[in-house]
């Protein structure tokens, strides 16, 4: 589950008694990464990271030995339909660099124009989850 919210705290137990299996929350959405990182844990799920487009992926960092994915947003969180900042594509490449085995996702303005320059391999597969909400294929 990707939680795009305020207050992620509040929706742990509700989503964890859903049945989901991993709860990524927004850096910028929390005061304690920790608190919430454990929680999440002691509710028996993965831990996703999300960082918004003007976040640094330093801000990052210090988290990315305790979760299971980082998550890049390669769009403003708001609506789908955006174009892909490719800019935020060092991100990647620094996160893929300093951590080789985190798993990281790319969400926005993926599509078959941008889709190859999240996946270029930087020893892995440069992202491992790529997030499209509309594709049309044929
Ligand atoms: O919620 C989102 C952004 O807030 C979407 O996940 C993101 O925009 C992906 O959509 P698209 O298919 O348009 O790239």
């Amino acid at each position: 589950m990707h939680m795009m919210v305020a207050r992620p705290e509040q929706w742990v137990k509700p989503m964890a008694v859903a049945g989901a299996n991993q709860y990524t929350f927004h850096l910028e959405a929390t005061e304690n990464p920790g608190a919430l990182i454990k929680d999440i844990r002691e509710n028996g799920m993965k831990v996703g990271l999300a960082i918004k487009p003007g976040t640094t992926v330093e801000y990052l960092a210090p988290w990315a030995n305790q979760i299971d994915m980082a998550l890049v947003m390669t769009v403003e969180p708001g609506f789908g339909g955006q174009k892909f900042m490719e800019d935020m594509m060092p991100k990647v490449h620094w996160l893929r660099t300093q951590f080789p085995s985190l798993d990281i996702e790319v969400d926005g303005g993926v599509g078959p124009d941008t889709v190859h320059k999240c996946a270029e391999p930087v020893g892995r597969s440069l992202s491992d989850i790529l997030v499209r909400n509309f594709c049309k294929i044929g």
